[in-house]
């Protein structure tokens, strides 16, 4: 099989409200980040899959041959692209020695590669032997989507490799991106992936991941916000590790258990999301006003206590939220929470003596702390011309 090698990335994403709630359905707001991670996909002859996974020091390979044996031998369709075969993840849990509810790193993002690989592959007809290295600007396990954006490169990286989707580049282009239908095949993948990583995952992080910008999102549907103001938002990682499977299924538990109670916190985040909508589109229609800015704030206070009781919160996350307002600035966690990453909105008039006083604080407290740039690109190609030189550097280590 004449596989094509190719570069591809894909952002992190923020969530500015609706974490947890919309894996029950409910709206959350996402915006892309200007974090990337990329994957190189390189056509071998060593009968070998190899994956080199730098950032979770990872590198491991299999023979072609028994990646094989797992193929059903009637050819019967494999992984259907809009559910988990749970069949082989459990094959693939037993190949990779690693048992149902591990939640180790490396394990998740192992079979979530070779889940990708075998049934994209398999439906194209043969398995190539080839070799896979993953490098991501984003922190991984910290709340910025990095599953994801993991997720949607393999996916991307794998469809195109074996010529399900054809490659967007062109001569005069060194970055390009996939038509309406390309992307929506590869967010499927994706979502397979991120269901092996999350178990039960909204969806909305590799949504980010393919289509980038600011996005609304609600079981599945999609909205792309274009009238919105260019935020000013700073990022926080607390670095207190945490699994977002856990969260998501803590979040669960407690609704199990009171419902009556946690249910009406869902909807109220609900609200919050639509409102923060709202306020977004006005301040894009008029000049942002300070009140409309106090609304926004407003709102992040409301959601932080929100996502407290539904059990999300973590005292790393508190010291973040009172160390900001000490300078007047308003934060929230974003992601599943449990430590992880925050959000700080920094307001058009906020000093650039307040911001560095602010991120000074938060450094000493240990959190790493730095201002982002919201909605970048979704999903891309490149070229190697086009990548950062440090990068490829990383890529072709291995
Ligand atoms: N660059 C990467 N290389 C290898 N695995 C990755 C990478 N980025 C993410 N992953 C996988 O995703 C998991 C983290 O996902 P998750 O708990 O959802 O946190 P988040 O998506 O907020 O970063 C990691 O444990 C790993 O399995
Ligand atoms: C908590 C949740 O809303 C977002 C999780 O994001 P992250 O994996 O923490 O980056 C889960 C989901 O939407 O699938
Ligand atoms: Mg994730």
């Amino acid at each position: 099989m004449q596989i094509k090698e190719c570069i591809v990335s894909a952002p992190g994403k923020a969530i500015l409200h609706g974490e947890h709630a919309v894996v029950h359905g409910k709206v959350a707001l996402a915006v892309s980040l200007n974090l990337r991670t990329y994957l190189r996909l390189q056509a071998t002859s060593t009968s070998k899959v190899c994956i080199n996974l730098p950032n979770i020091n990872t590198f491991l390979s299999w023979d072609v041959t028994a990646l094989k044996q797992l193929l059903p031998d009637s050819g019967a369709e494999l992984g259907n692209v809009n559910e988990l075969d749970a069949e082989l993840v459990r094959m693939l849990r037993n190949f990779v020695g690693v048992s149902n509810g591990t939640l180790d790193t490396r394990s998740m993002a192992i079979l979530a590669f070779l889940y990708i690989y075998l049934c994209v592959f398999a439906k194209s007809g043969e398995l190539p032997s080839l070799t896979v290295s993953v490098w991501s600007e984003l922190p991984t396990g910290a709340g910025l989507g990095s599953s994801a954006a993991y997720s949607v490169c393999l996916a991307a990286a794998m469809l195109c490799a074996s010529g399900t989707i054809p490659s967007p580049l062109s001569d005069q282009e060194n970055t390009a991106r996939w038509g309406e239908v390309e992307m929506e095949l590869i967010n499927r993948w994706a979502f397979q992936g991120e269901r092996i990583i999350h178990g039960n995952p909204s969806g909305v992080d590799n949504a980010v991941g393919i289509w980038g910008g600011i996005l609304r999102y609600r079981s599945g549907k999609i909205t792309a916000l274009s009238r919105v103001p260019m935020l000013r938002i700073l990022l926080t990682n607390t670095k207190v590790p945490r699994s977002t499977k856990v969260l998501v299924a803590g979040v669960k538990d407690r609704m199990n258990k009171f419902p009556s109670i946690i249910n009406p916190v869902l909807e109220s985040v609900d609200a919050v999301s639509c409102t923060c909508e709202q306020t977004l589109t006005e301040m894009s229609s008029d000049t942002p006003t300070p009140e409309h800015y106090n609304v926004l704030e407003e709102l992040i206070d409301i959601n932080q206590h929100h996502l407290n009781v539904i059990g999300v919160g973590h005292p790393s996350l508190d010291t973040l939220c009172r160390v900001t307002l000490a300078r007047g600035l308003h934060s929230k966690l974003t992601g599943a929470g449990g430590g992880g990453c925050g959000i700080t909105l920094l307001r058009p008039e906020t000093e650039c003596s307040v911001v560095q006083n602010t991120i000074q604080d938060l450094r000493d407290c240990g959190y790493d702390c730095w201002e982002t740039r919201i909605g970048a690109a979704g999903v891309q190609q490149h070229s190697p011309l086009a990548v950062k030189e440090e990068v490829l550097e990383v890529l072709a280590r291995y």
